[in-house]
């Protein structure tokens, strides 16, 4: 009896102490008081301002600098001790692998700062989805690393910007978006950098994910969740841009009705190392047009990915093409876009390409 009282208060103490580290482990992570966020500002349409009020297209993107930006969401001082940064001050249009190379390593910096607590990314919405997956499959760290844009410009009537904005801040300060990846966060909803896309050219509510699904709600100044992602992502990727100045290059063929061979050997002339296919329907190749240049482009050393323009559903291995016979890869669900940026980062590895479709069915 005596055994098992001591037994029970070994038990409890040992529980008290777990208690104590835990709590003091999330105390560690958030600080005391209101969770410190860092606005890392590049740019788009959020920065974007216009000739008048009802100015909502033929605006300027990327004209407003960080300071205006957070000023214009006083109420952003209530729920985070915010800072400003400005990296780059771009249209998303315009985004390339330098610019990601060096938005990566900011972000990787300042996240292992202690005194940083999660991020957030105001970026024109064009390419977020792009920025958004790449930050995903490069940034180690767990805490919270959220991409915002707007689809009107600051100086518009209901300007989407600030609520956007409030919000993003709120999630990246938040314990439930810890490691759950970058996330897109626009319009309420809270998105997988993984499988959101642009899906409307114009309306606030472009930002869809597909049949998969968004995660979560923004609302009454809190994040709810409902899933999340099952793959791969930050702290756990096994990629790392932090030594690398240049991405490989990696090209997007577009498949349509009557295409040719030219867009192919016109980027393996340019030096490709890698080609995405965005083919028909279930990621099909032209013959006897596309699948035999594919085919000399492969022999030449460049590492083919079958993808789809379809924008949902998973491209069948040795479906529409006999893959294990042209040693092709495909893209899983990954959306060409998406596909290009894979590549391009599993070419940093190994030109392998049953290593690289292990990270296709991987992230
Ligand atoms: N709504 C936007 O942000 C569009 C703009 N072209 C950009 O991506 O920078």
């Amino acid at each position: 009896m005596l055994q098992f009282r001591v037994r029970d208060q070994i038990v409890a103490t040992m529980s008290l102490l777990v208690a104590l580290i835990i709590s003091f482990d999330v105390a560690h992570a958030r600080g005391p008081g209101l969770p410190n966020v860092m606005v890392l500002a590049t740019g788009g349409t959020i920065a974007g301002s216009g000739a008048s009020s009802t100015t909502v297209v033929g605006y300027t993107a990327a004209t407003v600098g960080i300071e205006t930006l957070l000023n214009a969401v006083p109420e952003l001082k209530t729920v985070a001790n915010v800072k400003g940064e400005q990296v780059f001050q771009i249209a998303s249009e315009n985004m390339n692998n330098d610019y990601w190379l060096k938005l990566a390593k900011r972000v990787n910096t300042l996240l292992a700062q202690d005194d940083v607590d999660g991020i957030v990314i105001t970026h024109g919405t064009d390419t977020i989805e792009e920025t958004s997956y790449f930050l995903d499959l490069v940034v180690k760290s767990k805490k919270p690393v959220v991409v915002v844009g707007a689809m009107r410009p600051s100086t518009a009537i209901s300007a989407d910007g600030p609520i956007n904005l409030f919000n993003a801040v709120i999630l990246a300060g938040s314990d439930e978006a810890i490691g759950k990846g970058v996330l897109v966060a626009l319009n309420d909803q809270i998105n997988a950098a993984r499988d959101v896309t642009k899906n409307n050219t114009s309306t606030a509510d472009t930002f869809r994910t597909p049949e998969l699904g968004f995660l979560g709600y923004m609302q009454g100044n809190k994040p709810y969740f409902y899933r999340q992602s099952t793959r791969r992502h930050t702290a756990d990727s096994e990629f790392d841009v932090s030594s690398l100045d240049v991405l490989p290059r990696v090209d997007i063929v577009y498949g349509y009705a009557n295409m040719d061979r030219v867009p192919i050997d016109a980027f393996v002339a340019a030096g490709a190392k890698g080609i995405v296919h965005a083919g028909t329907g279930d990621g099909s190749l032209a013959r006897p047009a596309v699948e035999p240049a594919l085919d000399e482009a492969h022999k030449k050393g460049v590492v083919i990915v079958r993808s789809s323009r379809v924008g949902n559903g998973i491209v069948a291995r040795n479906g529409e093409a006999k893959d294990d016979e042209h040693d092709f890869v495909v893209s899983d669900t990954l959306n060409p876009q998406k596909a290009r940026i894979l590549l391009m980062l599993a070419l940093t590895k190994t030109t392998d390409t049953k290593e690289i479709q292990r990270m296709f069915y991987t992230y």
